[in-house]
């Protein structure tokens, strides 16, 4: 496998026409790292990984790998192995030729080609398909062929666009498996692009959460899911409670007139200013002496009950609970003081 230090990216700028997709980008990852572009769609993630392997020339700022500018080069010149979202197989040619394809370009001997491809067949479970057509595969296989592809070739970097968009859930979470057991066993640096949190969250070693084309937060997942930075970060972590705030003194109210709900003892933002506030669902706990609700909706999802709670003036707070409750039921909650949000970004209500 090819080795290097750091791959830098430095204040990276990607304009089309007027419209800047890519704004003063930098980031630096480290040789081995898992690292995870996470945001909406439309925010700048396949266009910063097209900046990296290529595809697309950068309009100001630098990518370098360790001390060689690599922005300047073209795709093949960099070498990096590719996993897209569409698998993008030849579908004429056999798993063993479509693996083989880059090792050929590289002018690799036969005898190695044949060993690699065998090699990073066996490394994704397919040796038994080596001569089948993808179109013979289920679409996870052929995702695994475009995975076999991309680490044959040994590139000091691997990019994925999205790779388990397109399967259904199930192989979803299969494939992701797989590609944490590939990253670990291979000690491959990874950057990979997804716009679902548990995804990122499961797999990176460091999360960037992106949005309209710059960096908003970046960390590890647990800093990310316990300490996101704004509002826009902690709807990604599924802060799905979110509010405008009010400060009383060292009171947080929400909502409005005798119906607000109060929240004592939170952790002001930096600079001392709160517009809003958020919690996860799952921090909201049934109460003997909390906050009086009266359940509007029941969801079953198996493990537990996603609760819909309406509390006196009519503000609506999602609760996930092991506690079976019914419609219509009167109940009182809490969140622990440790577990909400205050942040100093206004409160915007949530697109779509
Ligand atoms: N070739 C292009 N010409 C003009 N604008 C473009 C072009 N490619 C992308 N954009 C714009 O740049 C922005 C970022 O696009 P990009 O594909 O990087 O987003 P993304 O976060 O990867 O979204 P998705 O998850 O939907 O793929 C979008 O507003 C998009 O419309």
């Amino acid at each position: 496998m090819a080795t290097f230090q750091s791959l830098q990216l430095d204040r990276v700028a990607l304009r089309f026409g007027g419209f800047k997709a890519l704004d003063d980008f930098s980031l630096t990852i480290k040789a081995g790292e898992f690292v995870s572009l996470l945001g909406p769609s439309g925010c700048g993630k396949s266009t910063a990984l097209n900046c990296l392997s290529g595809l697309l020339q950068i309009s100001s700022g630098s990518i370098t790998l360790d001390d060689k500018r690599i922005d300047v080069l073209p795709p093949e010149r960099r070498g990096f192995g590719m996993v897209f979202q569409n698998y993008a197989l030849f579908p004429h040619l056999s798993v063993r030729r479509n693996v083989a394809f880059g090792l050929e370009m590289r002018k690799v001997p036969k005898a190695e080609v044949d060993q690699r491809v065998e090699r990073a067949l066996a490394t994704v479970r397919l040796a038994n398909q080596i001569d089948k057509l993808p179109g013979q595969l289920s679409g996870g296989q052929q995702q695994r062929v475009a995975i076999a592809r991309a680490v044959a070739i040994e590139p000091p970097l691997v990019l994925m666009d999205e790779p388990l968009s397109n399967l259904d859930a199930k192989l979803r979470l299969e494939l992701r498996h797989e590609i944490k057991r590939l990253h670990h066993a291979l000690g491959l640096t990874t950057i990979y692009v997804t716009h679902d949190q548990d995804e990122a969250l499961s797999l990176s070693d460091r999360i960037v959460v992106m949005r309209d084309g710059r960096i908003q937060q970046q960390g590890t997942p647990e800093t990310l899911y316990n300490a996101p930075d704004n509002l826009y970060v902690a709807r990604f972590m599924g802060y799905r409670n979110a509010f405008p705030v009010r400060m009383e003194g060292r009171a947080a109210l929400v909502g409005e007139g005798i119906g607000a709900m109060r929240f004592d003892g939170l952790a002001m933002p930096p600079g001392g200013m709160a517009s809003s506030l958020a919690f996860r669902p799952d921090d909201v706990k049934l109460s003997n002496d909390g906050i009086p609700a009266e359940v509007a909706q029941v969801e079953y999802c198996g493990q537990l009950w996603l609760v819909d709670l309406r509390t006196a003036d009519g503000t609506h707070v999602t609760m996930e609970t092991h506690e079976r409750v019914t419609m219509g039921e009167r109940v009182q909650f809490r969140v622990a003081p440790d577990r909400i949000r205050l942040f100093a970004d206004a409160y915007v209500p949530e697109a779509g």
